[in-house]
């Protein structure tokens, strides 16, 4: 089973940001069916927290992601026991010169190519190797392709996982990271400006050059989403113009097959939380927590929002024995993954609270669709 998430990061698809990340497990195997699973953690915009939140997907799954051995050394594509994430960069049909002398951007369509990947998540879909192109950042050329075996778990990430319908029918489950764009910009400077050296205009540059194709092609398909993390500034302290305290949203799409989503207290109502207290230290300005339904692109949903951030990871556990719903496996399990990542970034808040929810979702209904096609096989694999 392959699942193809597309994080409209987030992703895992950016001033709203939005990262598509994109999951697909498939069976593969002559005792396995030629069905597979396909997730896609949604793509968001570039440093929208798309590889964080692969890393905290594939960790649900078990066993360290790598790429693949003796192949490319800038290869895009990490590999555990169960999981293959893949990157669309790979389907970049013109490279980084192709696309400064056509006047494009790596966010329009014309610049990359849908056929293919459609062919080829539907071919690992079937259970069938492929060879798939790679892009290359460092060179900016289009490098020969390397071999893919259809994975249990197929991901997808990038800028368009949800963008073609072909390709979003073949998915199981689908995820969009949307990042605002102050949030964003918090970011970029973080990462581009102290750890790599960029100024402050060349950052902003990059974001508004990136903005309108962001706008037109990668933020559209986050209705197309089955679940979407959006990260937005707090709300607890009027006027924040730091970026560092974020108010997050998980936006659960009603009636997706074999997705329940997450409820706080009492499903269907409408309810505001504020855990801090004798159970959870909260430093200011303080943790709050709501839950209830909404439309969201005239869809039914359930959103669940934390607004602060934790102090102390090891008292995640009073919040998760609230939440209703989270396909966890044993009691703790949340807080068990939270603090084996502390040192990511968003440990401390609803991102990586959020995204570890997620995690343990498509787990859930990887699971299921596999119990669909072979009963026997998915009980070996829970025992
Ligand atoms: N949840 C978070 N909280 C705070 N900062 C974050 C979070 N997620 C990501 N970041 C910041 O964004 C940077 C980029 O994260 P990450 O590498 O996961 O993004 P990405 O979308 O994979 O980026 P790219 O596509 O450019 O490789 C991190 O170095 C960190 O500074
Ligand atoms: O949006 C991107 C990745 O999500 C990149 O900008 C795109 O892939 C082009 O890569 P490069 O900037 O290395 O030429």
């Amino acid at each position: 089973m392959a699942a193809a998430v597309k994080l409209t990061s987030s992703s895992v698809a950016s001033s709203p940001t939005m990262q598509p990340l994109y999951l697909r497990t498939g069976f593969h195997g002559s005792s396995l069916p030629s069905s597979s699973f396909s997730a896609t953690p949604a793509s968001t915009d570039s440093g929208c927290g798309k590889s964080t939140f692969m890393r905290r997907l594939t960790s649900v799954f078990g066993g360290a992601a790598s790429p693949p051995k003796g192949g490319n050394p800038d290869s895009n594509t990490l590999i555990s026991d169960t999981t293959t994430v893949i990157c669309l960069d790979d389907y970049h049909s013109l490279d980084r010169t192709g696309r400064k002398q056509k006047g494009v951007t790596a966010l329009d369509p014309r610049a990359n190519n849908f056929d293919l990947m459609y062919e080829q998540v539907k071919a690992i879909k079937e259970g069938k190797s492929i060879e798939k192109p790679i892009y290359n950042h460092v060179t900016g050329l289009l490098d020969p392709p390397e071999t893919i075996q259809p994975p249990k778990i197929f991901v997808i990430e990038g800028l368009h996982p949800m963008f073609d319908a072909r390709v979003r029918e073949l998915l199981d489950f689908s995820i969009y990271l949307d990042i605002s764009d102050e949030v964003k910009f918090a970011w970029k400077i973080q990462r581009d400006m102290a750890e790599r050296g960029h100024s402050l205009e060349s950052i902003k540059a990059s974001i508004s050059a990136r903005k309108p194709d962001f706008d037109a092609y990668i933020d559209p398909q986050k209705q197309h989403a089955d679940v979407v993390i959006q990260v937005l500034p707090t709300e607890l302290i009027p006027d924040d113009n730091e970026g560092k305290i974020l108010r997050v949203r998980m936006i659960m799409k009603d009636g997706v097959p074999n997705f329940n989503p997450v409820y706080l207290f009492d499903e269907g109502s409408t309810i505001s939380w504020i855990p801090c207290g004798r159970k959870l230290t909260c430093s200011y300005p303080g943790i709050k927590f709501s839950y209830g339904p909404d439309v969201y692109y005239d869809n039914e949903v359930s959103v669940v929002e934390m607004d602060g951030q934790f102090d102390r990871l090891d008292e995640l556990i009073y919040v998760e024995s609230h939440l209703s719903n989270i396909s966890t496996r044993f009691y703790g399990e949340i807080t068990q993954q939270m603090l084996k990542h502390a040192d990511f970034p968003g440990s401390n808040n609803g991102t990586g609270f959020f995204q570890t929810m997620v995690g343990l979702k498509i787990r859930e209904v990887y699971e299921k669709l596999r119990a669909k096609d072979s009963p026997a096989l998915a009980s070996a694999a829970r025992a």
